[in-house]
């Protein structure tokens, strides 16, 4: 398990991360997401022990990762896939260690096999892909066949297939109720990885919950309406609670009524609709939702993932 209490580090006058509280459990795979920038990797590098929390605490089951007899058994991480000398070969560096840590020499075998790297094994670091670097950072990390894994960008230059394998031996890493507590900005990837999430931006937590809630908490699901009369219907739709956004000069997204709702409203005043379509909230919307004011730095104006959407018109009546 590995839990923060109240973590915070100041570079000089940046704040890095700021009072992050928050717990990644044993049997699950724990996404931590946010923008670039964030303080995702000082937070694991804290964990790690490689920075020194300028107030706080994160603990590795229990204790600071320094006052564990074995941390390489108990924690592996990748956090830096290329952190390793580049004239020498996986196996080599691997080999090297193992040496160091009391870890048996089959088990470099049993990793290099793990994550597909054993095939060039012998030949020097500096010849290899991203994608095999990653591969070979990963195999670091499960080298001390530890209890808690962290893992900063693990896809970072995977093609799909690498991307795939990632993820499931995440699932199955987490399956043996291992903690699992991976990084990541992209959102589409947490979805398919992580049980929970912890989200943060600029610093702050700024939600930590089962990915079901996170998607449920954040906002309401819109519908789509198109018809000839769209402003009539916005005066049959109006109400309190109701958010109606024209898009153009006949289509509406209404929020806070169901299709239902909707379409007996239309009913009753004999306005015709073309089109009534449910648009879910996906886990990308509700992640820019949460993230949009914590990033660092947003693209241009007509770049950035919200304002590219502007609706020309907004009705929104709140508690009439
Ligand atoms: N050694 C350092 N000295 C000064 N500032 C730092 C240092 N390390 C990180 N920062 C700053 O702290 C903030 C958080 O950085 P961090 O690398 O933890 O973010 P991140 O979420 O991992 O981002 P990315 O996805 O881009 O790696 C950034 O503004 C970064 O510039």
């Amino acid at each position: 398990m590995i839990q923060a209490q109240n973590l915070t580090k100041h570079y000089g006058d940046k704040t890095a991360v700021s009072g992050a509280t928050f717990t990644a459990q044993q049997g699950k795979v724990t996404g931590f997401l946010g923008p670039n920038g964030a303080g995702k990797s000082t937070t694991m590098r804290m964990a790690m022990g490689l920075d020194r929390p300028s107030e706080g605490s994160i603990t590795i089951n229990g204790k600071p990762l320094a006052e564990h007899k074995s941390p390489l058994r108990e924690v592996g991480a990748l956090l830096d896939a290329r952190a390793a000398h580049p004239n020498r070969s996986a196996k080599a560096h691997l080999s090297a260690i193992a040496a160091t840590h009391n870890i048996p020499k089959k088990r470099v075998d049993d990793v290099l096999e793990l994550t597909g790297i054993a095939g060039v094994a012998h030949k020097p670091i500096k010849g290899y892909s991203l994608g095999m670097g990653q591969r070979l950072g990963i195999a670091v990390a499960l080298l001390g066949d530890p209890e808690t894994l962290i893992f900063d960008e693990p896809v970072n230059g995977l093609d799909p297939e690498g991307v795939k394998w990632v993820r499931q031996l995440c699932r199955a890493l987490a399956a043996e109720g291992r903690t699992v507590f991976i990084s990541s900005h992209l959102m589409s990837e947490m979805a398919q990885t992580a049980d929970h999430l912890v989200v943060i931006g600029r610093g702050r937590i700024i939600a930590d919950a089962p990915i079901e809630h996170l998607l449920n908490s954040t906002g309401e699901n819109r519908v789509r309406v198109r018809t000839d009369a769209a402003e009539s219907l916005v005066q049959a739709l109006n109400g309190p609670g109701v958010t109606i956004v024209e898009r153009d000069s006949s289509l509406l997204e209404v929020q806070g009524l169901t299709p239902r709702q909707i379409g007996q409203l239309a009913l009753e005043r004999q306005i015709l609709l073309t089109e009534l379509t449910p648009i879910a909230v996906t886990l990308e919307d509700a992640y820019l939702n949460l993230t949009h004011s914590e990033v660092e730095y947003h693209s241009g104006d007509g770049l950035s993932p919200l304002t590219q959407d502007q609706p020309e018109t907004v009705h929104a009546m709140e508690g009439k």
